[in-house]
C-alpha cells in the first residue's frame, strides 16, 4: 500500500540551511518527473534558508550517470552536500534492476568516499503513475524529502565537527 506523504514533515525540526552549499544532479530521463523532483528540492532548500547562489543544479542523461555526475559536483563544485534525483520506471526487461542496483551502490560508495552527504532521491517505480504521485502528486515530492535530509545531515556534521 502507499507510503506516507513524502513532503509532510515538522518544519521546526529542520535547521537553517543559510550557510550550506548544495549540488543537485538530475537525470534527464523521465524529465516530467525528475524536473518536478528538482523543483521541489530547490524550493525546499530555499524554504529553509539556502541562498540561490548556493544551489548548483546539473543534469545527466540518465539515472545510471547520476553517480559520476554527483562525483563531478563533489570534486569540482565545492558543495557541502549533493542531492541525487532520478526516476527509473520498470520496462519489459531486467534493465530496470541493473540501473537501480548501479545507482544505489554508486551513491552509497560516494557517501563513504567523500565523507559528505549524497542523498538518494531516485524514484524506482512499477509505472509512471507511481512516479507522478511522488513528484508533486498525492504522495508529496521525494525532492522535498531529499532536501530536508541533506540539510539535516549537514547539521549533524556541523554539530560534530
Ligand atoms: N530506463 C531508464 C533509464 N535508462 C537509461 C540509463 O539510465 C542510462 O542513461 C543508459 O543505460 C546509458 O548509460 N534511465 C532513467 O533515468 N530512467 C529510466 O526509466
Ligand atoms: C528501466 C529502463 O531502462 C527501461 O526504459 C527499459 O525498458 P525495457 O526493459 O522495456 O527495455
Amino acid at each position: 500500500m502507499a507510503t506516507k506523504n513524502l513532503s509532510e514533515y515538522d518544519l521546526t525540526t529542520v535547521p537553517s540551511a543559510a550557510s550550506m552549499k548544495f549540488g543537485i544532479v538530475v537525470a534527464e530521463w523521465n524529465y516530467e518527473i525528475t524536473g518536478a523532483l528538482a523543483q521541489g528540492a530547490a524550493d525546499t532548500l530555499k524554504r529553509h534558508g539556502a541562498k540561490d547562489e548556493n544551489i548548483i543544479i546539473k543534469h545527466v542523461p540518465g539515472t545510471f550517470e547520476l553517480t559520476l555526475g554527483a562525483q563531478y559536483l563533489a570534486e569540482y563544485a565545492g558543495v557541502d552536500a549533493i542531492i541525487v534525483l532520478g526516476c527509473v520506471i520498470q520496462g519489459e526487461t531486467r534493465h530496470f534492476d541493473f540501473i537501480c542496483q548501479g545507482v544505489t551502490q554508486g551513491i552509497t560508495s560516494l557517501n563513504m568516499k567523500y565523507n559528505k552527504p549524497f542523498i538518494f532521491g531516485v524514484l524506482t517505480t512499477d509505472n509512471q503513475q507511481q512516479a507522478l504521485d511522488r513528484a508533486g502528486g498525492k504522495l508529496g515530492n521525494k525532492g522535498d524529502e531529499a532536501a530536508v535530509t541533506a540539510i539535516k545531515m549537514l547539521a549533524l556534521r556541523n554539530d560534530l565537527k
